[in-house]
């Protein structure tokens, strides 16, 4: 597995690798994302890229992992998963009752949140392309979690994996999860979201983005962030 300091080799400009074949086997989950209409800057032209990248949006309950992940979807024109969609019911109950996950409820959760972005990776059939990359919100609160997901890439030197991890303050948080009614995470589980945080520090693949402004503010800021790592890469 890439430990979290250690920059993999450049990557090989051939055909696309099938990510699928260089992980274990998991789960056979498909994904749930779909293609938006609008793209400010595509990754996936008529032309396959010789990159693909996930785009992993983490963060806390409640920091804008949903919002940032859907403004990613549209500026890329890629798939989107929301990783709240790969929760077990009995962790979302757990949740719902103001009981925080541990690390077993975890581990399958991230599985199948690892493949369902590998499967979001293949063509949709044999005639089009492959996406540009996946955009995937997922809380990865701990840098082992961080880990699990990196798998996704490991092996496949054309699929590149980032963290863009949205940091704000536990007042702004608090605030935004409090007036949000309807979800079943409540500001109660908050204190143990931040309890669990560890902030990527010193993890060369993740992008720090503070999201306490507005959200025109954050979009811009996200946008920046990422078109700035893609250029890396052209
Ligand atoms: N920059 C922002 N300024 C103000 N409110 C925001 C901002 N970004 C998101 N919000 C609001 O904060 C709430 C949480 O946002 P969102 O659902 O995107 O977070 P999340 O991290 O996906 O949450 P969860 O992981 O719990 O599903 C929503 O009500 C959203 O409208
Ligand atoms: O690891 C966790 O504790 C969970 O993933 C949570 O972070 C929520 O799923 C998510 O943020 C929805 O509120």
């Amino acid at each position: 597995m890439l430990s979290a300091g250690e920059r993999p080799q450049p990557p090989v400009p051939s055909a696309l690798v099938n990510p699928s074949s260089s992980v274990p086997i998991m789960p056979d989950l498909k994904p749930n994302g779909s293609s938006a209409p609008t793209t400010m800057f595509s990754q996936n032209s008529n032309k396959p890229s010789e990159i693909q990248h996930i785009w992993v949006v983490t963060g806390p309950a409640g920091c804008g992992k949903s919002t940032v992940g859907q403004v990613l979807r549209n500026a890329l024109s890629c798939p989107f998963l929301e990783g709240d969609d790969y929760h077990s019911k009995s962790n979302k109950d757990k949740m719902g009752s103001g009981v925080p996950l541990t690390d077993a409820d975890r581990w399958d959760w991230l599985i199948s949140l690892r493949q369902a972005a590998i499967d979001a990776l293949s063509p949709e059939s044999e005639n089009s392309h492959p996406p540009g990359g996946v955009v995937v919100a997922c809380s990865a609160l701990k840098q082992k979690y961080r880990d699990v997901m990196r798998v996704a890439a490991y092996g496949s030197p054309s699929v590149q994996i980032h963290f863009v991890y949205l940091k704000l303050s536990e007042a702004v948080l608090m605030d935004r999860v409090s007036q949000r009614k309807s979800h079943y995470m409540k500001s109660d589980m908050i204190q143990s979201q931040l309890a669990a945080l560890e902030e990527p520090k010193g993890e060369w693949d993740a992008i720090t983005i503070n999201v306490e402004g507005p959200q025109e503010q954050v979009q811009q800021s996200v946008l920046d962030a990422v078109r700035e790592k893609l250029a890396e890469y052209s």
